[in-house]
């Protein structure tokens, strides 16, 4: 059974392929925050902007299969002409919890590409097409290689050196948002200097808070 919270279809706001239409797949739960604000200071991810509890979202449920997930999933993707390649992108909470082979072949099978936003502590299933890794504070990597590294910066006991040698194709800092520890704005100005003083890091904006979509 998987659970979701919410699905849609918007841009991809982050990262290497931000600005590509996607269809969204938040499941519920992750491993590093039980999504509780009582438990928040003290889980192993502190400074979360979503909210992945339960199955109540838009599009949200319990699928008792891969291919009734991915028929969902697929009815939320307009293209019909075939120009572009359908992609979908599987998040939540912590997607490596429940993604699975067989979700990832009935996806492959109805012409998506899949990607994955994952903080990178689990093992990932094959046939990923574009796997980004988003490491949390001290919580060791089981994935050390991948499409894209995306830090979110600055974190205390996650300084970018620990993973600037690791076997990804590209390397982003996100200014960490910290509304939703009870400041306004977004840690900018620091992340831009890590980026000037170390080029191998380039900025990522989470574009569709910019843009005011989801
Ligand atoms: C909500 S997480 C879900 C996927 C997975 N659990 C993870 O952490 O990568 C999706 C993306 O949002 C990023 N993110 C979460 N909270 C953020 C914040 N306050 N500011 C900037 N990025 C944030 C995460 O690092 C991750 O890249
Ligand atoms: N538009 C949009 N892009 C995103 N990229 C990563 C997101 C996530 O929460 O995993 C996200 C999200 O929530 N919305
Ligand atoms: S690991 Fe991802 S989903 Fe889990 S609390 Fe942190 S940012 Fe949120
Ligand atoms: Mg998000």
């Amino acid at each position: 059974m998987y659970h979701v919270k919410e699905a849609f279809y918007t841009l991809q706001g982050e990262g290497g392929q931000a600005g590509r239409a996607s269809v969204f797949c938040r499941f519920t739960g992750c491993n590093l925050w039980s999504g509780r604000e009582q438990d928040r200071a003290t889980a192993a991810c502190t400074f979360c902007d979503t909210d992945f509890v339960g199955t109540d979202g838009q599009n949200g449920g319990r699928f008792a299969s891969a291919e009734a997930l991915a028929e969902h999933l697929t009815a939320l993707w307009p293209d019909q002409d075939g120009v572009a390649t359908p992609y979908v992108v599987f998040t939540g909470g912590e997607p490596l919890l429940q993604l699975d082979e067989p979700l990832i072949r009935a996806m492959h099978a109805r012409g998506f590409e899949v990607a994955v936003e994952t903080n990178g502590t689990l093992p990932a299933p094959a046939g990923i097409d574009w796997l980004c890794v988003s490491p949390k504070g001290a919580s060791e990597l089981a994935i050390t290689a991948g499409d894209e590294l995306k830090l979110v910066y600055p974190q205390a006991d996650a300084p970018p050196a620990r993973f600037a040698g690791l076997d990804f194709d590209h390397f982003f800092l996100q200014p960490m948002d910290t509304a939703p520890l009870g400041e306004p704005g977004a840690r900018m100005a620091d992340t831009v200097a890590y980026c000037l003083a170390h080029p191998q890091w380039r900025l990522s904006l989470q574009t569709h808070k910019i843009a005011g979509i989801d």
